[in-house]
């Protein structure tokens, strides 16, 4: 039987190929892309990290069904041990400092992505906001997995790879799209089709993001 986000998947899958052959993620791959691009985007993705947690525990207080609402709050919290635990090392390699963080502009991109998933949550629904955080979850998995198993020469780079290739990453993976499935069968038409329009913009915003830092956009 397809699923809803088998519908979703399909209709975002040209944005997610884009994604895939994107330079950004090629050079990352075969260890050409630069540390000063790398940087860059480690920077904007900090600030989409901690919105993306924010995001989570504020969903969460929308929801009634209580595993719903466990795994959203246990997904804040993971970003805050997890994800964004693991960029600290990155950016003690890299050299970040606090400072820096703080006099960096936010970039475009990583704004409206944010300014996006905001958008779904206190413009339209709760289903809207769900199906847009999960690209986010399942396209980093797949690129995870595609890139795994080439490897990438540079150390930092493989490391970053294999953050999304983890077993305990795939199954929170899965249990966003099960959230996403759960969501759809309660809503009705119309949040449906928004679903879908929130999670292919949401795609449309992860490819503009690998572009972003290649671009090292500014305002
Ligand atoms: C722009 C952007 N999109 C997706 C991710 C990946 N990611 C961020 S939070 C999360 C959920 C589990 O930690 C995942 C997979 C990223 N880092 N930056």
């Amino acid at each position: 039987m397809t699923t809803f986000t088998d519908q979703i998947h399909t209709a975002a899958a040209p944005l997610w190929q884009k994604s895939f052959d994107h330079p950004f993620i090629h050079q990352l791959s075969a260890g050409s892309l630069p540390s000063e691009v790398f940087r860059y985007y480690l920077i904007q993705d900090r600030y989409y990290l901690s919105e993306f947690g924010k995001l989570h525990e504020q969903i969460a207080d929308q929801l009634t069904d209580d595993k719903a609402k466990a795994f959203l709050m246990a997904g804040a919290q993971g970003l805050k041990d997890g994800e964004i635990a693991v960029r600290e090392g990155f950016f003690e390699q890299l050299n970040i400092t606090d400072d820096e963080l703080a006099h960096t502009p936010i970039a475009p991109t990583a704004y409206n992505y944010v300014n996006h998933m905001y958008a779904e949550l206190y413009r339209g629904t709760t289903a809207q906001a769900i199906a847009g955080l999960l690209p986010c979850y399942w396209l980093y998995n797949q690129i995870g997995q595609q890139l795994v198993a080439q490897g990438s020469p540079k150390e930092l780079y493989q490391r970053w790879i294999e953050t999304y290739d983890s077993d305990t990453y795939t199954d929170s993976v899965n249990q966003m799209i099960a959230l996403t499935n759960q969501a759809a069968e309660q809503a009705d038409d119309d949040t449906r089709a928004k679903m879908q329009t929130s999670f292919v913009r949401s795609s449309a915003y992860e490819l503009a993001f690998w572009q972003m830092a290649l671009d090292e956009q500014k305002w």
